[in-house]
């Protein structure tokens, strides 16, 4: 690898009018990542990505691909593909000619084209369904056509804006496996937009958390969901209490908080205000201190040899070296 970042956005700024909806992010994407944009409806997230694929115009910074400034090259010279959340396959056209399409745009002759299309449709274990029309399958095999009409045109960065969304959760987690097994085998970085906390722990090796067009925290999930750096963070995505200590704001995993009886350790007084099921866990909801909400997740075989129940008195208790500082309550 003779490049030391795919991708490398270097204070990028994106203002629409009055509108700043990108605020001068800086992100280092390492070769063949898979890198997930996660954060709220209006963060900046497509912003960001159609900037990188030059489908919006930078206000002021710059972005480089394998270390080359692309930020003023047209979106054909930059090496890049993307694909959108409406996959919006060729109606009229085959799976072949949808998949062979780009080729065939840029003069490719036609067994060629048709055989690159065939080698990209079996990538995706589609290569039976060459000769059907988009409207002949499911949302699940036009995604995977998508996918293989994104990358016949070998993409130093594929792009993927929301590419789940549009189907039904078992069909995601199928897709979402797909992805993760394509990106690995092609070794190109994959950049994928997502409102989704769980899309994004289960693929990313890079997670980006982004809020009010600021990145607020990159790293690897594993690193984001143990130390998220913000309250912001730690509710967004999931998992944690976010309590007023006396230091300060704290995070602690619901998973790590247990109800109980109050000993030497950190804990707080409450209430029970609701219970879920949720298969290998029930997670409980208490309100506790002065109008804070909590939860534990309790194990099942735990929670079903002492059950609670809403109205019940509980206290939160956690071990101190599971509670770690927040910068802001945010
Ligand atoms: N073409 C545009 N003109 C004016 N404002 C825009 C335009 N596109 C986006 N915005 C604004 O910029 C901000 C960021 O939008 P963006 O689509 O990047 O967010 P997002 O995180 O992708 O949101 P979502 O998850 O809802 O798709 C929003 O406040 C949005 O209203």
């Amino acid at each position: 690898m003779n490049h030391r970042f795919d991708v490398e956005l270097v204070s990028v700024t994106k203002r629409y009018g009055e509108t700043t909806a990108v605020d001068g992010i800086s992100l280092r994407i390492p070769p063949a990542s898979y890198c997930c944009l996660l954060g709220p409806s209006g963060c900046g997230k497509t912003s960001t990505l159609r900037m990188i694929a030059g489908h919006e115009v930078v206000s002021e910074g710059d972005v480089l691909i394998h270390d080359q400034n692309v930020t003023d090259l047209p979106p054909l010279e930059r090496g890049t593909a993307m694909m959108f959340q409406s996959y919006a396959l060729f109606p009229h056209l085959s799976c072949l000619d949808n998949v062979a399409f780009s080729l065939k745009m840029r003069g490719t002759a036609k067994a060629e084209r048709h055989a690159r299309a065939r080698e990209y449709l079996a990538l995706v274990h589609m290569e039976g369904f060459a000769d059907r029309l988009p409207a002949q399958l499911s949302g699940g095999q036009q995604q995977r056509v998508a996918l293989a009409r994104s990358l016949i045109t070998r993409p130093r960065v594929l792009l993927l804006d929301e590419p789940l969304s549009a189907l039904d959760p078992f069909l995601r987690s199928r897709v979402r496996e797909e992805l993760k097994r394509l990106q690995r085998e092609l070794g190109i970085t994959f950049i994928h937009v997502t409102h989704s906390q769980d899309e994004a722990m289960a693929l990313a090796d890079l997670m980006v958390v982004m809020q009010d067009g600021h990145i607020r925290q990159a790293g690897p999930p594993r690193e984001v969901f143990e130390r998220p750096v913000s309250a912001f963070v730690a509710r967004f995505i999931g998992g944690h209490n976010v309590l007023a200590g006396p230091g300060g704001p704290i995070a602690v995993r619901a998973d790590r908080c247990r109800l109980g009886a109050a000993g030497d350790g950190p804990h707080l007084p409450g209430r029970v205000a609701a219970v879920e099921y949720q298969g290998s866990s029930v997670r409980v909801a208490l309100s506790v201190g002065e109008g804070q909400d909590a939860s534990v997740l309790v194990p099942d075989e735990q929670f079903y040899a002492e059950p609670v129940a809403p109205g019940d008195s509980a206290t939160l208790v956690w071990r101190e070296r599971d509670a770690h500082a927040l910068a802001e309550m945010g």
